[in-house]
């Protein structure tokens, strides 16, 4: 009998690409019910039939729904095992996840992850791994749920030059946020709400204090702008701080609070580059198109030299959404071992520098309660000018004996507008700092 060259079998009859699933929680379930519902329809486009050999969770006897012999508490010993493929990492955090996917990675198993957290600190080291043994490493899901996002700025931006990065990545604060702006609800209740329907990160803190968004930039700055970028280059500050009185402050100026996670490529007069990350709460007015980004959406716009302005839309959360980017990697995967061919690798030819967050230029909206008689102005503008802050816009509103100011500046040093503050806030006739904000956006 003449030997069947391989090219000539049908995907359904070519040896299985062998999937070990680590994790089978809100992202893993989603994963799972996908591979089997769709056997047919991946195997076709993957060119081979993808099967689940192995599925590890903490509590087995909690999976009833899961066939038993799939199942095993033993993460690190699924891995290694010699008849898994490619493996599925969907635990979160940093150990022992590390542990396993460089295993898996230096035996040449190839990986897919969410893991954000992982990736926005020990990507380079996974990547070392990856590099020397062959096999592939994708993310898609880390960043932005189902939306296609880092495959664009990996692969279809790869012969541009991105300068900026900037959107809404986490969707648990958004739905927050959005609720709070929306109907004044409580921000207990909502985060509640956001960690029953799946949104949440397994610590809830991860999401509300900025962490998964600054992972998510980190991801997001080292790939766009080709450089090693980790979490702790990123400026972190979370929504526990925002008020009522921020939301109310916002509408009263026709703008509403997102937490955005900015990442820019920056030139120098004198021509250097660096590179910065941030995420914090951002007003922004309500006719900018991330304002109108409800509930778990994200949004994230990616500026280019020769592309321009990109706008990418979708689920930032949620198990099916996310899913969705893992089975999308996966086939990835599956098509580059049964080609032949690999997925991108680190590019980090760059090796920008990241630029502190005091020297990165921000506007700022400072709302104030102040003393109602002459002068007072005066020596708001004074303690602005003092630190070198021009002042965009003043708005004065009297109530009895206090009157409230908002003060709207142009860009400055973040640092400069912080030492401001710092100053306004010990004048004697400023009764109360009510709101301190950046801005970003013009009014319409
Ligand atoms: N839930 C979401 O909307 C999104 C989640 N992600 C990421 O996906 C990953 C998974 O998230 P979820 O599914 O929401 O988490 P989850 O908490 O619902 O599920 C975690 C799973 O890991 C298993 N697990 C935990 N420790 C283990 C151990 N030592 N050995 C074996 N199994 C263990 C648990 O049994 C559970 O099945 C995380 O990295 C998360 O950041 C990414 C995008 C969106
Ligand atoms: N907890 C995350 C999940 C997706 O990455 C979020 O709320 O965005
Ligand atoms: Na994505």
């Amino acid at each position: 009998m003449s030997p069947v060259s391989p090219k000539s079998l049908s995907p359904a009859d070519r040896a299985p690409i062998r999937v070990a699933m680590l994790g089978c929680g809100t992202v893993g379930s989603e994963v799972a019910r996908l591979l089997t519902e769709q056997a047919g329809e991946l195997a076709a486009r993957a060119g081979a039939p993808v099967e689940l050999v192995g599925i590890a969770v903490r509590r087995p006897d909690k999976h009833p729904e899961l066939p038993a012999e799939l199942l095993t508490d033993d993460a690190a010993a699924l891995v290694a095992r010699d008849d898994v493929d490619v493996v599925v990492e969907l635990v979160g955090g940093i150990d022992p996840v590390r542990s396993w996917l460089l295993t898996a990675l230096n035996a040449g198993k190839s990986v897919v992850t969410a893991n954000k957290a992982l990736l926005a600190e020990y990507s380079a080291e996974l990547f070392e791994a990856s590099d020397a043994s062959g096999a592939d490493l994708y993310f898609e899901a880390a960043v932005a749920g189902a939306i296609p996002l880092l495959r664009p700025l990996r692969e279809s931006l790869a012969g541009d030059r991105i300068t900026r990065v900037m959107g809404i990545v986490n969707g648990t604060t958004n739905y927050i946020l959005s609720a709070m702006d929306a109907t004044g609800a409580g921000y207990a209740e909502t985060l509640d709400e956001a960690s029953r329907l799946g949104y949440a990160e397994a610590d809830p803190t991860a999401d509300v204090d900025g962490y998964d968004a600054a992972s998510k930039a980190a991801i997001l700055a080292s790939l766009a702008f080709h450089s090693r970028v980790t979490a702790k280059d990123v400026h972190r500050e979370g929504i526990a701080d925002v008020t009522a009185s921020d939301l109310a402050a916002a509408r009263t100026l026709g703008r509403t609070v997102k937490l955005l996670a900015i990442c820019e490529r920056v030139t120098a007069d004198d021509g250097t580059e660096s590179v910065s990350a941030r995420v914090h709460p951002v007003m922004i007015p309500r006719s900018h198109q991330l304002a109108g980004v409800g509930g778990a959406f994200n949004a994230v716009y990616v500026e280019a030299d020769a592309a321009g302005e990109l706008m990418f839309y979708g689920q930032g959360a949620g198990g099916a959404p996310t899913a969705s980017a893992v089975l999308g990697d996966l086939v990835a995967v599956a098509r580059n071992q049964v080609l032949g061919g690999r997925g991108p690798r680190e590019s980090a030819h760059a090796a920008l520098p990241v630029r502190p967050m005091g020297q990165t230029p921000t506007r700022y909206h400072v709302s104030l309660d102040v003393a109602d008689r002459a002068g007072v102005l005066a020596q708001v503008a004074q303690a602005f000018a003092a630190h070198g802050v021009s002042i965009a816009a003043v708005r004065q509103r009297d109530a009895n004996d206090t009157a409230s100011l908002v003060v709207v500046t142009h860009l400055a040093p973040d640092a400069a507008l912080q030492s401001t503050v710092d100053e306004i806030a010990k004048l004697d006739v400023v009764h109360d700092v009510v709101s301190v904000m950046r801005v970003e956006g013009e009014d319409a």
